[in-house]
C-alpha cells in the first residue's frame, strides 16, 4: 500500500504544490492531472525517490518509503516522459540495460508492445511512437508492484493505447499499482485522480 501524506515539492526555488495526499491500495490506480507546469512530473519523481519532498511523508505499507532508497527502488518501475532510449543500440539491446536479460524475455517484452519484429533494428530508426512503446516494454521486464508513468500514451496509436490499457488491467489484477500523469483520457476502471492544479502553491 502506498500512502502520500501532505507532500510538497520545490523545483528550483519555487514551491510547485503542497498537500498532495492519496492512498493507493494493491490493484489501485491514480491519475495525476492538471495543466502544464502543475507538478505532475515533479510528483512522480518524488514518488520514485528521485527528489526529496519539501514536506510531508511517503509511506509504503505504513513505513517511511524513503528511509531506504535502494529498497524503494526495487518496488517501482518508472517510465519517464523522456524515453531514455540509447539510439546506437538495437531495439533489443536497449532492453538489456542496465543488466543482462535472457533473450527470450526480451522478445516476450517486445511482443507486449508489438515491436518484436524490430528487435535487431538500431533504436535511432524508430518513430517517436515506437520509441515510446520501447520504453513501455520495460514494464514487462520488471517485477515491481508500483508503475510510475509519465504521459504513457503520448504518441501512441489507438491499438497501442488499447494494448497498454489491457496491460494495466493485468498488472492491477495481480495486485500491482499504477500512478500515471496524463493529459489524455485513459480507460482505467475504478481509478482515483488527483488534480494538481487544485493544490498548486
Ligand atoms: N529541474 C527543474 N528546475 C527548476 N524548475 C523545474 C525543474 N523541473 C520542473 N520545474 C518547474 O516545476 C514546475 C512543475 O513542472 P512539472 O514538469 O512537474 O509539471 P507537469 O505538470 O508535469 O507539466 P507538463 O504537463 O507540462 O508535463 C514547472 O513550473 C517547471 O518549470
Amino acid at each position: 500500500m502506498l500512502e502520500a501524506r501532505s507532500l510538497a515539492a520545490i523545483r528550483g526555488e519555487r514551491l510547485v504544490f503542497r498537500d498532495a495526499s492519496f492512498l493507493l491500495e494493491p490493484g489501485g490506480a491514480l491519475l495525476l492531472v492538471g495543466p502544464n507546469g502543475a507538478g505532475k512530473s515533479s510528483l512522480l519523481r518524488l514518488l520514485a525517490g528521485l527528489t526529496p519532498p519539501a514536506a510531508g511523508e511517503l509511506l509504503w505499507d505504513g513505513e517511511n518509503a524513503l528511509d531506504d532508497p535502494p529498497l524503494h527502488a526495487t518496488r517501482l518501475c518508472f517510465v519517464g516522459h523522456l524515453d531514455a532510449i540509447k539510439p546506437g543500440l538495437t531495439v533489443a539491446g536497449n532492453l538489456s540495460l542496465p543488466r543482462r536479460i535472457p533473450p527470450a524475455a526480451i522478445v516476450a517484452a517486445l511482443e507486449t508492445v508489438d515491436l518484436d519484429r524490430f528487435a535487431d533494428l538500431p533504436a535511432r530508426l524508430l518513430s517517436s511512437g515506437q520509441r515510446r512503446r520501447l520504453a513501455l516494454a520495460r514494464l514487462a521486464l520488471s517485477p515491481a508492484p508500483l508503475w510510475l508513468l509519465d504521459e504513457p500514451t503520448t504518441g501512441l496509436d489507438t491499438a497501442s493505447v488499447w494494448r497498454l490499457e489491457q496491460r494495466f488491467a493485468g498488472h492491477r489484477a495481480k495486485g500491482g499499482m499504477i500512478v500515471a500523469a496524463t493529459h489524455l483520457p485513459l480507460d482505467l476502471p475504478g481509478t482515483q485522480s488527483l488534480d494538481l492544479s487544485r493544490i498548486a502553491a
